[in-house]
């Protein structure tokens, strides 16, 4: 059984964790998560945010100094052997034998589990033909492309059933194409079997096109959470663009603009380039485009930009999530030193 909040099944609820290393490293602050059953839950933040140790922690390989936390329905300290059951765990440094093929190395994950027999072979053929591996399940692994290694590693997470998967950086070195099968991978998993998925990325684009649900961590804490387009919508909206054909009066164009009754906030005029911010981007333009025909005034082209995770997380920790990334990698070498 899985615990359960006004209704919605939680696959992990966590209060409070809390992890401080010794020698006084406080990876954890007190952190709170609801994730219901059957979804994608996106975890970001950039290198050193705590999102390992925050897994860490809910997979049991390491203990919680403070707080506490259930997956599946099961408690991280007092029931860890219900939890490892009951969770798989794609790491990111793949742990497949290249010298095996992918079908022994799925085999011999299921008898990890207690897996024999009938169940383990239809389990591992399942798996192969879900992952589109089912013509090189009996080649080596060593001459698997990347994509398909990685589509293995995610497979060999899944042999024995779990209900929460643990998926760290799935698409991390993988081609754009690689990348997008695994996606679509991802988002059947949770949407056509149930399974809930706890994604650490720290590529705001995965999060964006897979996560139900994300949070942005950032050191030790989740500084926001929510779907990626509540997130975005907290922002000032769309930013509409609009090239007004040569010859037109953008003043005129900024009135009618103004007249909309509030379709377009921070309107400006640049030369020839009407901007504004909208709610519904999207929706605004067919009205302000007929509006400026009605005037005579023609538009040359229109964008609408949507903003991105990037300007949230912006917000909320004050630097951009590369800037983020650079410090951290700056920070990770001058403690090498
Ligand atoms: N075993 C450890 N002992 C002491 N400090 C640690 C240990 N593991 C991690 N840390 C520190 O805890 C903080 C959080 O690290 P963590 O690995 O959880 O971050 P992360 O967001 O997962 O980053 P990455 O994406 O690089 O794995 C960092 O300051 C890190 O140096």
């Amino acid at each position: 059984m899985t615990a359960s909040t006004a209704g919605t099944r939680l696959a992990i609820d966590a209060s409070d964790l809390v992890k401080t290393y010794k020698g006084g490293v406080q990876a954890v602050r007190g952190v709170n998560l609801r994730i219901p059953a059957g979804t994608v839950f996106g975890l970001l933040g950039p290198n050193g945010a705590g999102k390992s140790t925050l897994v860490r922690m809910l997979t049991t390989l390491s203990a919680p100094t403070g707080g506490s936390a259930s997956v599946a329905g099961f408690d991280i300290v007092r029931q860890q052997k219900q939890v490892r059951r009951a969770i798989g765990c794609v790491a990111q440094n793949s742990g497949v034998d290249v010298q095996a093929t992918g079908r022994e190395n799925l085999l011999l994950q299921g008898r990890v589990y207690g897996m024999r027999g009938v169940e383990l072979n239809r389990r591992a053929d399942e798996l192969l033909l879900r992952f589109g591996l089912a013509e090189v399940g009996n080649r080596f692994v060593k001459t698997y492309s990347g994509g398909m290694k990685r589509k293995l590693d995610v497979a060999l997470g899944l042999m024995h059933s779990p209900q929460v998967l643990f998926l760290d950086e799935p698409t991390t070195g993988l081609d754009p194409e690689a990348r997008s099968e695994m996606w679509e991978q991802i988002r059947e998993l949770a949407w056509d079997q149930g399974l809930t998925i706890l994604l650490t990325t720290h590529y705001l684009e995965e999060a964006d096109q897979l996560a139900r649900n994300l949070a942005i961590v950032d050191q030790g804490r989740i500084v926001v959470e929510g779907t990626p387009d509540e997130l975005k919508a907290q922002l000032n909206g769309d930013a509409v663009s609009l090239e007004l054909a040569a010859g037109s009066d953008a003043d005129t164009a900024k009135s009618i603009a103004l007249e909309q009754g509030g379709v377009l906030s921070e309107i400006g005029v640049d030369g020839l380039t009407l901007r504004g911010r909208s709610a519904d981007g999207a929706g605004a333009v067919p009205a302000l485009l007929a509006a400026l025909e009605a005037a005579d005034i023609h538009v040359a082209s229109v964008t609408v930009a949507r903003p991105s995770l990037d300007d949230v997380y912006m917000r909320y920790t004050g630097r951009s999530f590369n800037a983020a990334e650079q410090a951290a990698a700056h920070a990770a070498k001058e403690e090498k030193k």
